[in-house]
């Protein structure tokens, strides 16, 4: 069957996380997780998901750039597409007057991750396999038992207050989670608190990583992250500008004396800024994210790359949706790249999964490979009407 895509629609799903600080962090004090969520239409009857993610605000110009891309999707066969994948990755990245405006970064990169993540789901759906499947079964046949190592960010967003981190961090130690993420980077001395608090609540043998999203300059992020060196924290995440890989370096290089490595990726534009990062030792852990990069394809180049620099990939996932698609990419990583469980981990946040018809599994701090077609980007349609910004909007008017 050729399942010819006859119509591409989007939606701009939106989520009020901040009204209760889910998601915040020392530079998105605000964050509302929000998506543009694509829906493939096939002359077949079989439907593709795609989402890319947002934090409300500014959704709608990636809904613009979405439909200026369609006219390069709509007409095409599924079949026609996967037989000369990279002509078509190639086709919407290289538009002559569209590429202009990243090339492949920015918002146009966005929407092509949420319209290729739509064509994979399409895929996996036709294939009638999860899209790890799909991907494995390319190379060969594997499964993982016991799920893929998770760690959690979701106790200790810097909004929250030490009431909510200690209540949080309690009830995920007794649910087995083993690995935590705090936010920092707003105010040192907040930072020392918080961090010395959830660190005696975890214990020595207890993984910690801090995120400071972008925050510090060079200098400021080794002298902080210096003071934080008490808690032992794996990585320090995105501690500067994710353009400022020189930055990222120095910083790496000053932090390694203290067994402190480097994390950043989840704002990282593409392929190429990855591999720069590799090339300058600036990184020590790769964050892909599923719909930041341009979808499987990009993020498939990444995770080779990432073996050939023997780095480590622990996915980004703190985003709606986030968790549910890259969940794929990261058993792909570990059944047909790296094949190893070191130092490697996928982040999980405990928000909005409710709104999907395939959630993501947690069992015993470990990712369940899913089981379900497709790439999980499907939403259900009761949360895409109440959330749809255009929709919310027409109702405050009236
Ligand atoms: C604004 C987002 O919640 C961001 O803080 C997520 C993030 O940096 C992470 O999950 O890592
Ligand atoms: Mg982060």
């Amino acid at each position: 069957m050729s399942h010819k895509i006859v119509n591409l629609r989007v939606r701009d799903v939106r989520f009020p996380t901040s009204l209760e600080q889910h998601g915040s962090d020392a530079m998105h004090t605000d964050p509302d997780y929000s998506a543009a969520y694509v829906v493939l239409d096939t002359d077949s009857g079989l439907k593709g998901f795609g989402l890319t993610f947002t934090l409300g605000k500014g959704t709608e110009i990636v809904l613009c750039a979405v439909k200026a891309l369609a006219g390069l999707v709509i007409g095409k066969s599924l079949q026609e597409i996967v037989s000369n994948f990279r002509g078509f990755y190639r086709l919407l990245t290289s538009d002559g007057q569209m590429r202009w405006l990243g090339p492949e970064k920015g918002v146009i990169h966005l929407a092509t991750a949420a319209v290729l993540n739509a064509v994979w789901d399409l895929w996996a759906r036709a294939e009638g396999k999860p899209l790890w499947k799909l991907l494995v079964d390319m190379v060969k046949d594997q499964m993982l038992k016991e799920g893929y190592p998770a760690y959690t960010t979701s106790c200790a967003w810097l909004g929250y207050s030490d009431q909510q981190l200690k209540q949080l961090c309690s009830d995920a130690l007794k649910s087995g989670w083993t690995r935590f993420k705090v936010k920092v980077g707003a105010d040192l001395e907040d930072d020392i608190r918080r961090c010395r608090l959830i660190r005696q609540m975890i214990g020595p043998s207890s993984t910690l990583m801090i995120d400071a999203n972008q925050r510090w300059d060079v200098a400021e992020a080794i002298s902080w992250v210096s003071r934080l060196a008490e808690v032992k924290p794996l990585w320090i995440e995105e501690p500067t500008s994710p353009d400022d890989i020189l930055g990222h370096a120095a910083i790496s290089k000053a932090l390694a004396p203290l067994g402190i490595g480097v994390a950043t990726g989840e704002q990282c534009h593409n392929r190429v800024m990855f591999k720069q990062f590799l090339q300058a030792s600036a990184l020590q852990f790769v964050q892909i994210d599923s719909c930041r990069l341009g979808s499987v394809n990009e993020n498939l180049a990444v995770l080779l790359m990432a073996y050939k620099f023997q780095v480590p990939v622990c996915p980004h996932a703190g985003g709606v949706g986030l968790c549910e698609l890259v969940q794929h990419l990261i058993l792909f990583d570990y059944i047909c790249v790296s094949a190893d469980l070191r130092n490697r981990m996928c982040e999980y946040v405990d928000h909005l999964h409710e709104h999907f018809t395939s959630p993501v599994v947690i069992q015993d701090a470990h990712y369940m490979p899913p089981k379900d077609p497709g790439y999980s980007c499907e939403m259900l349609e009761e949360s895409v009407n109440r959330h749809d910004a255009l929709c919310l909007e027409k109702k405050t008017k009236n």
